[in-house]
């Protein structure tokens, strides 16, 4: 049986794995560059790594930070904002501008944020990170963003008219199956995570999860990453990716900078689901359906 279409017309998106140092300006101005480069290879919607504008770390968070609030910022409040709308504008690209560290002045909070805009320049979506990274693993690797930043609370859907709906979230988002099921059951046709994996769970887990999302949910799935650094204090694993909705993997990139790209159809969607029609075959009478629960999709005020 044909599914409803969750994607109205085939979409290029492109993965910026972007080399980002200390220097915020250069950041920016490199960012913008490698957009430009996304939308001359045809990119309709443009995907930019966590943390793109500032290097990786709880170090580094309040430093960084830029603060949103009132809405719109002013440039001085926010030169990530200003520069994330004009290179949507200038491309008349769907820009996902991976995420930056934000702070909310009225409440003295940082949260790790992604913001969205539409080829207009316009923000449309805001999606600060719900699961904060906070591991240890011995003699590995120890990271604890929740000792500076605050989680975010809720689920980011965006409405991209000419296409149909994407989730939006960020990184350690995607080991939280729920969130995904969710998105995917109120129909997105793609998940996109702005993300950075290391070293050590990089190898073991940053594929696995992209394609175990796509597998569960029979939709597409991005996973943007920085570029490897190993000046860095922080050593990104790259291999920005994405999976169809067979969780084949359609196209990676390596360690260093680069643009990758993959064009979404709706045929991808209808093969998986037609094929292992797991969408009807489901038995929300033995146990429930997660998307059918209490979910945000809102900020809570
Ligand atoms: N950086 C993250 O938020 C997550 C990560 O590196 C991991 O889950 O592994």
């Amino acid at each position: 049986m044909a599914t409803a279409a969750l994607l109205k017309k085939p979409v290029k998106l492109a993965l910026v794995q972007l080399a980002s140092g200390s220097d915020k300006t250069r950041n920016l101005t490199h960012a913008r560059e490698l957009v430009h480069t996304a939308a001359a290879g045809g990119a309709n919607i443009v995907v930019l790594p966590e943390c793109f504008n500032s290097p990786y770390g709880c170090d580094h968070f309040p430093t960084y930070a830029e603060t949103l609030l009132p809405s719109p910022p002013s440039a001085t409040q926010s030169p990530s904002f200003h520069a994330l709308a004009a290179m949507a504008a200038e491309t008349k690209t769907y820009l996902i501008g991976g995420s930056i560290p934000e702070l909310d002045p009225s409440t003295k909070k940082y949260y790790n944020t992604s913001l969205t805009f539409s080829p207009a320049g316009k923000l449309v979506a805001t999606h600060r990170k719900v699961h904060l990274f906070d591991i240890d693993i011995p003699g590995k690797i120890r990271f604890q963003e929740s000792e500076i930043l605050s989680p975010g609370n809720k689920i980011s859907i965006v409405d991209l008219p000419e296409y149909g709906k994407i989730a939006v979230a960020i990184c350690y988002d995607i080991r939280f199956p729920e969130l995904a099921m969710v998105a995917a059951r109120k129909g997105c046709f793609a998940l996109v995570y702005p993300g950075a994996f290391n070293l050590t769970t990089g190898p073991l887990h940053w594929k696995l999860q992209g394609q175990a999302r796509a597998l569960d949910n029979q939709v597409y799935v991005a996973l943007c990453s920085p570029a490897r650094d190993m000046d860095a204090g922080y050593h990104a694993w790259g291999h920005s990716l994405v999976c169809d909705p067979m969780a084949r993997v359609m196209v990676e990139a390596g360690e260093g900078e680069e643009v990758v790209y993959a064009e979404l159809k709706n045929e991808g969607i209808e093969e998986a689901r037609t094929g292992i029609p797991i969408y009807e075959q489901r038995r929300f009478d033995v146990y429930p359906d997660v998307s059918q629960g209490e979910c945000r999709f809102e900020d809570a005020v």
